[in-house]
């Protein structure tokens, strides 16, 4: 089985992007005439939302496959419906792992060890129930909050190990207020690199034959300055990058994120291409979203290759 690592090297080399979409959909910002077709007066509210919020991510997925090497969803997302959402997640992710996408669960997730094995358990580990083992989820990686600490981490750590998955542990985040506590000044250094440093020390025994880490880093693409710093700590770990676009990161910035053989990047969009409709890109939604990851992907690869 291959390291989460290689996996991604794989995938950018076969596709030749390092675009993922994230799939951040809420109902109301679904287009009106798919809701006016798909919903269905003759079931309950709940039974609608199942099937629309499904059915308009699936057919996002299909037509955007091509363009992008996974898809991070996003928990809020599926958790604002509450248990309907959660099996809303989980058939998605089976579909986008039998599209053999790479999948990455974005909830930040951490607690003390023993409740962070819980979290491992269920999204990049295997659960014990009774007398099997079960990958509830079984997501390629997954992205964690390090404000516990060390023994919040090592979980989700061990569980890279013995499963081959990835982790991308916050960092350096795109929205303002990061600089609020990951800009404080902790012995001479801010803290965000005290953090970088941990994951550069996490992520050592766990690398891939191409010499990159299974253990990276989300830095926003609104944080270019922050960028360059983490990268001479992480010369050999991806980082999972979003915030170009809506939120006002860059696409020629991306050139400060790159990693050793110009590698070490992967670059999330969510709402330019689930909503690219609103942009009346075309009046279909499926090849709005198509032609929005097609033009992103190239974009990106012009300011990396
Ligand atoms: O620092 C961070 C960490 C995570 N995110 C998540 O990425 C997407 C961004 O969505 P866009 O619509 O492309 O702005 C979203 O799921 C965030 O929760 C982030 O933005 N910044």
């Amino acid at each position: 089985m291959l390291n989460f690592s290689d996996k991604l090297i794989e995938a950018i080399k076969k596709k030749n992007s390092v675009l993922i979409a994230g799939i951040d959909t809420t109902v109301e910002n679904i287009p009106d005439y798919f809701i006016r077709k798909y919903y269905d007066d003759e079931k309950n509210e709940i039974e609608n939302l199942k099937y629309i919020l499904y059915e308009y991510n699936r057919r996002i997925i299909d037509a955007i496959e091509e363009n992008v090497i996974g898809v991070k969803f996003q928990a809020a997302f599926f958790e604002q419906y509450s248990y309907y959402g959660i099996e809303v997640l989980h058939k998605l992710i089976q579909y986008a792992q039998n599209k053999k996408l790479i999948v990455i669960f974005d909830g930040k997730r951490n607690d003390i060890s023993s409740s962070a094995k819980g979290y491992s358990n269920a999204y990049i580990g295997e659960t014990t129930l009774f007398d099997k083992k079960i990958k509830f989820f079984d997501c390629d990686a997954m992205t964690v909050n390090p404000y516990l600490g060390e023994d919040g981490i090592k979980p989700f750590v061990e569980d890279c190990e013995r499963f081959k998955k990835g982790l991308f542990v916050l960092v350096k985040t795109s929205n303002p207020s990061s600089k609020d506590f990951q800009d404080l000044i902790v012995d001479s250094k801010y803290l965000f690199e005290k953090v970088a440093e941990k994951v550069h020390e996490w992520g050592a025994s766990c690398k891939g034959k191409h010499g990159y880490s299974d253990i990276g880093a989300v830095v926003g693409a609104t944080q270019p300055q922050a960028a360059k710093m983490v990268r001479s700590i992480l010369p050999d770990s991806f980082l999972l990058i979003p915030g170009i676009g809506v939120q006002g990161g860059k696409i020629e910035d991306l050139k400060y994120f790159l990693g050793k053989n110009k590698m070490g990047i992967i670059v999330n969009s969510s709402r330019d291409i689930i909503y690219a409709y609103k942009n009346h890109i075309h009046s279909d939604f499926e090849k709005s979203s198509f032609i929005a990851s097609k033009n992103l992907k190239e974009s990106i690869n012009s300011v990396i290759n």
